[in-house]
């Protein structure tokens, strides 16, 4: 989708994505909102850091990027800690450092897509199907930078009708399917199995099952083999027509259902998220004080509060090179 973005040239790997200005209007694509994103992330990223590589076709550009610095030496002695089989062969392939939980149970910085943000800097990942993995490493290290183009972000969880992912064991999915449907019957939840069918431009990290040697039922609804993560589980996704409301009584509920291994809401867990979009790049980041919650001081882009009633103001203007980025 070609989003208009009028202060923006494509960016080039050699200059930073904010230095870039054009006097005419330029459509970027949703691709090269997610790559500006990326690029902005990896700056936070240091020499000797220990840094957890997200999944997905955001994540892929972080990935790239840290890989070209890499080699350029401007970044050295980095540890990547890959959040699937599918970013450990990317990172593999590009020659960056690989290791693991066991061996690095704290993450200096981890880098991620979403597939929604709530004005709560909440998340809700795993459309690519890799939410167990991600929430495992995003959930050990000391920064997480969410990185998204502006149509992520969303009113509340939920909110954009599209999947809420939850990570079940094969064993009688239907069962797990039809509870987890009931928990939210007040939202009107449906439940889907995702398949191979449903999965369409979703697999990041995933399979699809040869074989189905699941017990209690083989009945695919939407068709196709179901999707099968890398940890041999499937993929429930539920569908809300309305507010899920408590959010965090909705993860405790969903977690205590046996059957369910994790499910995609990322409640409380970015540190920062980086937004592109056609007015520039905003940079969100969660600092809380006593009085309201400050989320966003940048060096580039715009600076906003959330004020105590939940709503985001812009309380200033930041600059850059002389000229305004935000109104
Ligand atoms: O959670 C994820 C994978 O499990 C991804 O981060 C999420 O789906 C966003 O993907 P993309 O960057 O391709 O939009």
């Amino acid at each position: 989708m070609a989003i208009p973005c009028p202060h923006f040239n494509p960016v080039t790997s050699e200059k930073p994505a904010m230095e870039v200005l054009s006097p005419s209007p330029v459509v970027l694509t949703q691709d090269e909102l997610k790559r500006i994103a990326a690029y902005k992330a990896v700056e936070m990223v240091e020499s000797g850091m220990v840094v957890g590589l997200g999944t997905g076709s955001t994540a892929k550009h972080a990935v790239d990027r840290i890989a070209e610095l890499l080699h350029k030496g401007k970044l050295k002695k980095i540890i990547g800690i890959p959040t699937s089989t599918k970013t450990h062969k990317q990172a593999l392939s590009l020659g960056i450092p690989l290791s693991d939980l066991d061996s690095h149970p704290v993450l200096d910085i981890a880098i991620d897509g979403a597939d929604e943000i709530d004005p709560n800097l909440n998340l809700v990942k795993g459309r690519g199907g890799s939410l167990l993995r991600e929430k495992m490493v995003e959930g050990v290290c000391k920064k997480f930078v969410v990185i998204v183009d502006e149509s992520k972000l969303v009113k509340y969880i939920g909110g954009s009708g599209l999947a809420m992912p939850v990570e079940i064991v094969p064993f009688c999915w239907k069962f797990t399917a039809k509870r987890l449907q009931e928990l939210f019957e007040h939202a009107g939840c449906v439940a889907k199995l995702r398949t191979s069918a449903s999965s369409n431009g979703m697999e990041n990290g995933g399979y699809v099952a040869k074989l189905s040697t699941f017990a209690c039922s083989n009945g695919m609804e939407n068709g196709g083999l179901p999707f099968v993560t890398d940890n041999g589980n499937y993929v429930v996704d539920l569908y809300f027509t309305r507010d899920i409301g408590d959010l965090k009584a909705a993860s405790d509920a969903i977690l205590r259902l046996a059957g369910v291994v994790e499910h995609g809401m990322f409640l409380d867990m970015a540190t920062t998220v980086i937004v592109a979009g056609d007015r520039g790049v905003t940079i969100k980041n969660k600092i809380i004080n006593n009085a309201d919650e400050l989320i966003s001081i940048s060096n580039s882009i715009a600076i906003e509060a959330k004020r105590k009633d939940g709503q985001y103001v812009t309380v200033a203007t930041a600059l850059s090179k002389g000229r305004t980025w935000l109104s």
